[in-house]
């Protein structure tokens, strides 16, 4: 397994070019949160926009729109009702994340097809959280895109229907295969599972363990590979290491790191890593 370094986060994260506005940094819709899961939402569409995704619109229950623009101004939002609107957007992005708070109603189902019917080759499908849970549960067919999924060991399990205890690199990478998609399996030293090899972080602790941390690592890995759509490999390999590394960072003198605080640090830590072979 190959690590994931911090020079190849310091040449993913380029100083920005002049001549560009937002449209040149990726555009993102970020489907998930229905009213018992809103905070998920708010994590994953502010890490993308805190990430420098050029713009961001969330489809989430309106329940949670007030709480959504009082945390981030910066988004758009569509009623996760109004499945035309989904589809008309998905026209407009470079990628999707979905599943963060999604929850496993009907209505969630039926937006995960929506998605899965409107998707385009070309574009990032990122798949999280309840999403995930929804393929394993239907067994549903994937459609063709840069799929990559972000499960941890339980929702692996139930993708792959790999026991945790037999999650070894070589079943991983068997399922891998047949999804034809990149694996970001979630846990303590995160490996990223892609057709050309395998990647193992080195970073993050158990400071981290906390609810929505994996919400802010999909909306990371959206507002990468969308902004960096050149290198969507080091895009997916940066935002994982930048994730840990700020929580590593904060966790230097606090004993438990909060999704929220390591979003506000992206910004900061991203510029550093911009100028560092300059
Ligand atoms: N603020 C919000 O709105 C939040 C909303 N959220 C949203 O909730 C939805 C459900 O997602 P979920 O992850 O909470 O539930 P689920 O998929 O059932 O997994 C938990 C089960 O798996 C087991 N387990 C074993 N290994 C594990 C591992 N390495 N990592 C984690 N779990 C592991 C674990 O074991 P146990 O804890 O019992 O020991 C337990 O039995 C999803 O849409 C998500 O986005 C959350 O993000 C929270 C904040
Ligand atoms: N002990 C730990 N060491 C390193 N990373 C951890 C640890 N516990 C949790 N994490 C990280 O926190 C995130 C948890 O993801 P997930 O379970 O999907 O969270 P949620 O769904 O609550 O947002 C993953 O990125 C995982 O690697
Ligand atoms: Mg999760």
């Amino acid at each position: 397994m190959q690590k994931i370094t911090q020079a190849l986060v310091e040449q993913t994260i380029k100083k920005r070019a002049v001549h560009t506005h937002k449209g040149s940094f990726g555009k993102l819709l970020v489907v998930g949160g229905n009213a018992q899961f809103g905070g998920a939402i708010i994590l994953t569409s502010s890490a993308a926009i805190y990430s420098g995704c050029g713009l961001v619109t969330t489809a989430t229950d309106p329940s949670n729109f007030a709480s959504l623009h009082a945390r981030l101004p910066e988004t758009m939002v569509i009623d996760i009702h109004q499945q035309t609107a989904i589809t008309e957007m998905l026209k407009k992005v470079t990628g999707v994340v979905i599943g963060p708070g999604l929850g496993e109603t009907t209505l969630a189902l039926q937006t995960l097809q929506t998605v899965f019917q409107s998707i385009e080759a070309s574009q990032f499908l990122i798949i999280d959280g309840s999403a995930i849970d929804l393929i394993a549960t239907h067994t549903l067919d994937l459609p063709k895109a840069h799929l990559i999924f972000t499960p941890h060991e339980m929702e692996w399990q139930r993708l792959s229907g790999i026991p945790i205890a037999s999650q070894t690199e070589s079943r991983n990478k068997q399922v891998q295969k047949q999804l034809q998609a990149t694996i970001v399996l979630k846990k303590h030293h995160t490996e990223i599972y892609t057709d050309a090899a395998t990647y193992q972080l080195t970073l993050g602790g158990p400071a981290m363990a906390t609810g929505g941390m994996g919400d802010t690592l999909a909306g990371m890995i959206g507002g990468f590979v969308t902004q960096f759509s050149n290198t969507p490999l080091n895009a997916i390999l940066s935002a994982t290491y930048l994730h840990s590394f700020i929580a590593d960072e904060l966790g230097q003198s606090q004993y438990v790191t909060l999704p929220h605080q390591i979003i506000k640090r992206i910004p900061q830590v991203m510029w550093q890593f911009s100028n560092a072979n300059h």
